[in-house]
């Protein structure tokens, strides 16, 4: 049982000025550090140690500074988009890889590799349902506001290209759609170049009673 809420977390937890000056050099992470207006940054939570036994393959086993040294989480402001396009469900159909919802920055090193100077596909999967699961449970508590939490029922990866290490990534994360309880989401990883390396299809279900 845990004793906090995502939303306490992101709200107590503080963003690291470090992360945020080191993708500030980075001209593919300058658009969202400087778009104050549509995006802000936000504590990627599952790097923070709670003081439990949560979060620590994220917190503990690849935040080392040869696996994955810097992360840093963005969220689209809820209502920075005048009345967006809406579905029955209210999910905003504005949402993709070029207006995506939640964002994280990762600097990958080569304690992650599969084959040599090659970032292992496992973790990019894990890198994946982590920014999906943190896109789905911001938007379910900031913008639908419903209770439950969200569990990966199923993770579809597309690997295009290989990603090298070391190296800096953006993965992109939106909500396409929602059916009561299931909760459908995109992604795209891309490189510092904008090359797109590789794709993601999600989907989360909202648990009837607490974890
Ligand atoms: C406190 C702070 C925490 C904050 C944390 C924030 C971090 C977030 C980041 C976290 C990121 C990391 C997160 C992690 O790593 S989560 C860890 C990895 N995931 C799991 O361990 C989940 C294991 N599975 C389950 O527990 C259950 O199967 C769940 C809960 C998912 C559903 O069992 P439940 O009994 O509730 O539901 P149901 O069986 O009645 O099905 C309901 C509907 O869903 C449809 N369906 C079900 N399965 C699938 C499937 N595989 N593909 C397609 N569809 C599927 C099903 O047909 C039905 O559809 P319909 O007939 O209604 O149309």
């Amino acid at each position: 049982m845990y004793n906090h809420t995502y939303k306490e977390l992101i709200t107590k937890l503080q963003v690291s000025q470090e992360d945020v000056d080191f993708f500030a050099n980075m001209p593919f992470a300058r658009p969202y550090i400087d778009n104050t207006s549509l995006y802000q940054p936000v504590p990627f939570v599952s790097r923070h140690d709670k003081g439990d036994l949560s979060d620590k393959f994220f917190n503990k086993a690849i935040n080392s500074h040869d696996t994955i040294p810097r992360a840093l989480a963005f969220m689209q402001r809820p209502g920075s988009l005048h009345s967006p396009p809406t579905d029955e469900n209210g999910i905003d159909l504005s949402q993709g890889a070029e207006n995506p919802f939640f964002i994280t920055f990762c600097q990958i090193e080569s304690g992650v590799n599969g084959y040599i100077d090659t970032a292992h596909g496992g973790v990019l999967a894990a890198l994946f349902d982590e920014t999906l699961g943190l896109c789905a449970e911001s938007y379910r508590v900031f913008v639908s506001e419903e209770g439950g939490h969200l569990l990966t029922a199923s993770l579809q990866v597309s690997y295009r290209s290989p990603v090298r290490t070391p190296s800096a990534v953006i993965i992109k994360t939106w909500m396409r759609r929602k059916e009561g309880r299931k909760w459908f989401l995109e992604a795209q990883l891309l490189d510092q170049d904008g090359l797109l390396k590789a794709e993601a299809k999600s989907l989360y279900i909202g648990l009837k009673s607490a974890l």
